[in-house]
This record gives structure tokens, C-alpha cells and sequence, in this order.
């Protein structure tokens, strides 16, 4: 039976390049041969390949490590299956080792040197120079070989072993030059860098194969990154027994003249199940808010004094900061009142870049479950150590800085906690790429928190369901779309 082909909102585990060694090691430690792990490997890619094409003139590129002993392996199956296949390795057979050296010895055709004729006459090339073991920018003759596969455009198609060789396993990011792949088969698990950055789009389409690794070890391992899908989270049902009062109090601070923001993020969280929703903003402001939503409670705050008298209310259990509120010391004071309270809190936009030039003062007043939901900019600006370099990494030393999760919003969506766990969420289209979609978001998650959802969980919840309801939108999407969007992807998830 061939597998499904993996889609990333199978979600689960994203095992580094290292755990991804671990997993090989474990496989083995149980019994299963290294040599077992790498024909299945090779046979996989050798099977995706003849699923999608039709016989044609393959040039199988093999590399010096274990990617290359795959290379030798899916040239032999290509072989068997009657393709004409030729093989270019990059540098000396004898420097080949283990496993690989037993497939070069297995494949009885000729083995021809790794140089720019070996894509002459290639209808399809499959890239098994470098895998896993890639450590810096590919040069030399396989740097000229990458490069020239880069300037064919994908003609012709390039299939490539485990990861496009270029590309960092971990990161996402371009050793130098990397190789747009039409199909990359990987093993066992998707890596970070099949989802992150520049990965992404260089993979082509993804198919992740099982090779005989036991799920098992994944016990062992504990993977600490996963892709984000409804698999990772619960959202909560109101039973029959519930009531507006059961199922949480939020607290949207709107902003005085900037209310749109405040209105769309008090919406979201009313569409993902919060049983109250209140909106604190001057009086002036409070009109705007009430006739957007006849639902929605409101309560003039005029000063500190009147923040503190609303605070006191211990019904209150979700609290959101930061829509349409402007950055400034005010912002920031009202921030602080708000996280000494301790309660569930969401702080996003200028609750975040009003702490620019102390962050510090903020993270010193993280006392309760925080989420932080930056975007890229709103990141640097507390974060301005962290904005280079693997998106993962970064994500999760500002949570454990912070002593918050961190929800970095992009392309793809990072979710951290400060205990190290990360979730990446692929699934937003671009037209979430619109004014307003960043306050739904922290709406949405306001509303999970009211209702008990733990932080990391609403937080990764909410961005799934972000992209979810956006696919289910127009491409015109608009901000206000969002809410009843996000409400029907979470209809429509099972239990
Ligand atoms: N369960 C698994 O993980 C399996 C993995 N398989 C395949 O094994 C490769 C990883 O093999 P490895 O030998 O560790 O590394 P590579 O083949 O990727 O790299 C070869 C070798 O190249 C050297 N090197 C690194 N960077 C450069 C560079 N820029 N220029 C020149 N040389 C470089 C370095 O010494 C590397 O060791 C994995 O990707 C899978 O394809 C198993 O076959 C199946 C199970
Ligand atoms: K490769």
C-alpha cells in the first residue's frame, strides 16, 4: 500500500537533523539495519519518481556521504524498472564508506565523475549530493552543478534526496546556493527546514516516506518542535450546562480613537466562544465599540484609577492589550497594570513596541500565562538581538526571555514557550496578509483563554485556525471576514 502522501496539516513532529540521527540510531539499536533503513529510503524516492513521471533519462547526482548511498539505491531501482539512469558521484568511489559503499557496489552500472555534462541529455536529475550532512556552502564542481540546475528553472525536474541540497536541514536557510526541487521525498519525519523560510518553496512538493524507523522512538526523543494541527490542541465545547457567565469574561482595552482594531479583536473573541466580552476604552470611544457589536459589554475607562477599579473584578479572566492602542508610556503603564493582575493576558502591537526601549520591564512584570504576538517588526522591536539567523531558535529564546509564549506571526507562523516546545503553523494563505488580520488573531486567542484554554494551546489554536478560516474565505479576504471564518474551521473540526 503506498502511503498517502504526507500534507502538512498532518502535523506532528519536526525532528532536527540531529534528532533525526538519534531516530536512525534508535531504529537500529532495535534491530532494524542502517542498510535496511538507507534501501528503503532510496526505494521511496525511487517510487514517488515513477509515480509522477513516466520513464525518461534520469541522471542520479550522488554525493560523498549517506545521501549519496541513497542516490545509488534509487538508481538501481530506477534501472530495474527499465529507466535509463546514469550516475555522477562527487569525488573518489573509494572515499565512499558503510552503507554508501555497499550501494555503490550494488549499482553494476557505470559511475561517472560529478562535472556539468552529467545534466547533458537529462530529462530528470535526482539530487543526492548532500543530505542531512551538509554543514557549509556547497562549492566547487557541486557548487557549479547547483548552479547550473538553478539556472534550468526546474528543466528539467529535480528530485531531491532528504533535503535540496543548499538547504540547512534546521533552519530553512541557503548554504549559499540551493536547488528548487520539484519533489523532495524525506524520511520518517519533515525537518524545521522543510517548512521554514527559503525551505519551503525549494522543497516543491513534500512527501515524507516511512522507512522502517518504529514511531516508538519518538518517545525517546521528544521532539520539541511540531507543525501546528488540531492534533495539538483541544478547543472547548460549551456543554449543556454552560452558560454566558461559564464560559469566561474577556477584556479587549480598546483604543480611543483607533477603535477598529479593538472592534475586530473583541469580535474574534466572542466568535471563538468567550461567554462575556467587554470593552474598556474612554467614553468617547465607547459609542464606536457598542453600536459595531449590540453584544458586547462596555466600560468607560477615563484613568489609571478607573483601570484598577476594573481590574479588581475577578471576572474578568482574559485580558487583551494593544489593538489601536498607541505606543507610549501610557500604553505601557496600562500594560503593566494589567499583567500584575497575573490574569491570562494577550499583548500585541503597540503593547509590545512600547516596551522598545525597556523590554526588559516588560518581561520583569511576566507574572501570569502571557502570550506576546508579535509581527516581524513588533518582534525586533523587543527582541532586536534575535532578529537574525533560524526563525525556531529565535522564537524560542525570546519565550524563554520572556517568560512568555511568543507567537511570531509570517508566513509561517512560529508558536514558542518558554519551556523550549515550538509549534510552526503553514497553513495561512497570503491574503491573511491584510489589515486587521493581526487583531483577530489576538482575539481569537483572548477568546480561547477565557474559556480556560491553557496559553500555548489558544495561541497555536487561534493561528491554525487563522489559516484555516482564511482558506475558507475569498482571495479578496478582508479582516472583518475572519471571525465567523475562524468560527466555522473550528465547527468543523471533529469532537
Ligand atoms: N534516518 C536517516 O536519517 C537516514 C538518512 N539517510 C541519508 O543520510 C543522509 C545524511 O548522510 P551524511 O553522510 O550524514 O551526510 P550527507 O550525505 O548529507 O553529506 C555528505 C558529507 O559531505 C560533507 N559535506 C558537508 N557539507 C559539505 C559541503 N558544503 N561541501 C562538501 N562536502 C560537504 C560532510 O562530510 C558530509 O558527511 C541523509 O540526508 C539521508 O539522505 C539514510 O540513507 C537513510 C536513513
Ligand atoms: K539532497
Amino acid at each position: 500500500m503506498i502511503p498517502r502522501p504526507w500534507h502538512p496539516d498532518d502535523g506532528g513532529a519536526l525532528l532536527t537533523v540531529a534528532e533525526m540521527g538519534r531516530a536512525d540510531a534508535l531504529a537500529v539499536a532495535t534491530g532494524v539495519p542502517s542498510l535496511a533503513l538507507m534501501e528503503a529510503a532510496g526505494f521511496a524516492v525511487a517510487r514517488e519518481i515513477r509515480r509522477r513521471w513516466s520513464p525518461r533519462r534520469v541522471a542520479v547526482l550522488c554525493g560523498p556521504g549517506n545521501n549519496g548511498g541513497d542516490g545509488f539505491v534509487v538508481a538501481r531501482h530506477l534501472r530495474n524498472a527499465g529507466w535509463p539512469v546514469s550516475v555522477h558521484l562527487l569525488g573518489d568511489r573509494s572515499a565512499l564508506k558503510g552503507d554508501a559503499a555497499v550501494n555503490a557496489a550494488r549499482w553494476t552500472g557505470p559511475i561517472g565523475p560529478l562535472d556539468l555534462g552529467a545534466l547533458d541529455g537529462a530529462a530528470l536529475v535526482v539530487d543526492a549530493l548532500f543530505g542531512a550532512g551538509l554543514t557549509r556552502a556547497v562549492e566547487g564542481v557541486a557548487g557549479s552543478v547547483l548552479s547550473a540546475l538553478v539556472a534550468h528553472h526546474g528543466s528539467p525536474p529535480v528530485v531531491a534526496v532528504d533535503v535540496p541540497s543548499g538547504l540547512d536541514g534546521d533552519s530553512g536557510e541557503v548554504w549559499g546556493t540551493a536547488v528548487p526541487a520539484a519533489l523532495t521525498v524525506t524520511f520518517f519525519r519533515p525537518k524545521p527546514g522543510h517548512v521554514l523560510g527559503a525551505g519551503r518553496a525549494l522543497c516543491g512538493d513534500l512527501v515524507v516516506a516511512d522507512i522502517g524507523i518504529p514511531a516508538s522512538v519518538l518517545d525517546d526523543i521528544r521532539p520539541a518542535a511540531h507543525l501546528n494541527g488540531p492534533h495539538l490542541w483541544r478547543l472547548p465545547r460549551p456543554g449543556l450546562r454552560d452558560h454566558k457567565y461559564t464560559r469566561g469574561h474577556a477584556v479587549v482595552f480598546g483604543g480611543a480613537t483607533m477603535t477598529g482594531a479593538g472592534r475586530l479583536a473583541a469580535r474574534a473573541a466572542r466568535r471563538l466562544g468567550a461567554g462575556l466580552l467587554t470593552v474598556a476604552a474612554t467614553a468617547s470611544a465607547l459609542p464606536l465599540y457598542a453600536q459595531d457589536a449590540p453584544g458586547v459589554l462596555c466600560r468607560a475607562i477615563e484613568c489609571p484609577d478607573d483601570v484598577e477599579t476594573l481590574l479588581e473584578d475577578a471576572r474578568l479572566n482574559a485580558l487583551l492589550l494593544g489593538p489601536g492602542a498607541g505606543r507610549g508610556p501610557h500604553t505601557a503603564a496600562r500594560a503593566l497594570s494589567v499583567l500584575a493582575t497575573g490574569r491570562p493576558t494577550v499583548l500585541d502591537a503597540d503593547a509590545l513596541t512600547s516596551f522598545a526601549e525597556d523590554p526588559g520591564a516588560l518581561f520583569d512584570a511576566v507574572t501570569g500565562p502571557v502570550i506576546l504576538t508579535p509581527h516581524e517588526g513588533e518582534f525586533a522591536a523587543i527582541f532586536p538581538d534575535l532578529i537574525e539567523g533560524n526563525r525556531l531558535h529565535r522564537v524560542r529564546q525570546a519565550a524563554r526571555r520572556a517568560g512568555a509564549v511568543v507567537l511570531l506571526k509570517g508566513p509561517e507562523t512560529v508558536v514558542a514557550a518558554p519551556d523550549g516546545s515550538a509549534v510552526v503553523s503553514t497553513n495561512g494563505p497570503p491574503s491573511l496578509a491584510t489589515a486587521g488580520s493581526g487583531d483577530v488573531l489576538a482575539g481569537a486567542i483572548l477568546g480561547l483563554l477565557a474559556q480556560g484554554v491553557p496559553g500555548r494551546e489558544a495561541a497555536a489554536a487561534a493561528a491554525w485556525l487563522h489559516g484555516a478560516g482564511a482558506r475558507r474565505g475569498p482571495p479578496g479576504l478582508i479582516a472583518e471576514d475572519l471571525p465567523e471564518a475562524m468560527a466555522q474551521a473550528a465547527a468543523a473540526l471533529p469532537g
